[in-house]
């Protein structure tokens, strides 16, 4: 699976976004260690403040169905002029993932023209996980 493979799938996901408030179509794919690829777009809502980001719509149909191991690489793309970054809660619920797996994954943050790489650890230091609760 290629970074541009990953790109691709997280595209098409955003394609089916359920975004018609913000118009702000986002899409996540998340490549596990086994080679499957799992997808994610954002789902809104009469009630603005309930949307479902794309990254944590993939992370919940994963730990629901079929969590096979552990989260090497995730692909974010969004409408905007520049590569898109993970939110706030969207870090923590991939940390999540990642910290079940042992694995710290590469974020590829994808813009019209750029994509930007960066460690999950980068993104969200310092992290509270699993196993801040022993
Ligand atoms: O990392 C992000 C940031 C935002 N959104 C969604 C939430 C909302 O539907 C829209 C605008 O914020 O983008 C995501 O899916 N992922
Ligand atoms: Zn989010």
């Amino acid at each position: 699976m290629t970074d541009e493979d990953l790109i691709a799938a997280a595209r098409a996901a955003a394609a089916k976004s359920y975004s018609p408030y913000s118009n702000f179509a986002v899409g996540a794919a998340l490549l596990l260690q086994d080679g499957s690829v799992v997808t994610g777009t954002n789902v809104e809502n009469a009630s603005y403040g309930l949307a479902l980001c794309a990254e944590t719509v993939a992370v919940a149909k994963i730990l629901s169905e079929n969590w096979v191991g552990g989260l090497e690489k995730v692909a974010v793309t969004g409408p905007g002029a520049d590569p898109i970054t993970p939110c706030g809660r969207c870090r923590q619920v991939l940390n999540e993932l990642a910290q079940l797996g042992g694995t710290d994954p590469d974020i590829l943050c994808v813009g019209p023209d750029s994509v930007t790489k960066v460690r999950l650890s980068e993104l969200l230091p310092h992290a509270f996980g699993p196993a801040s609760l022993a």
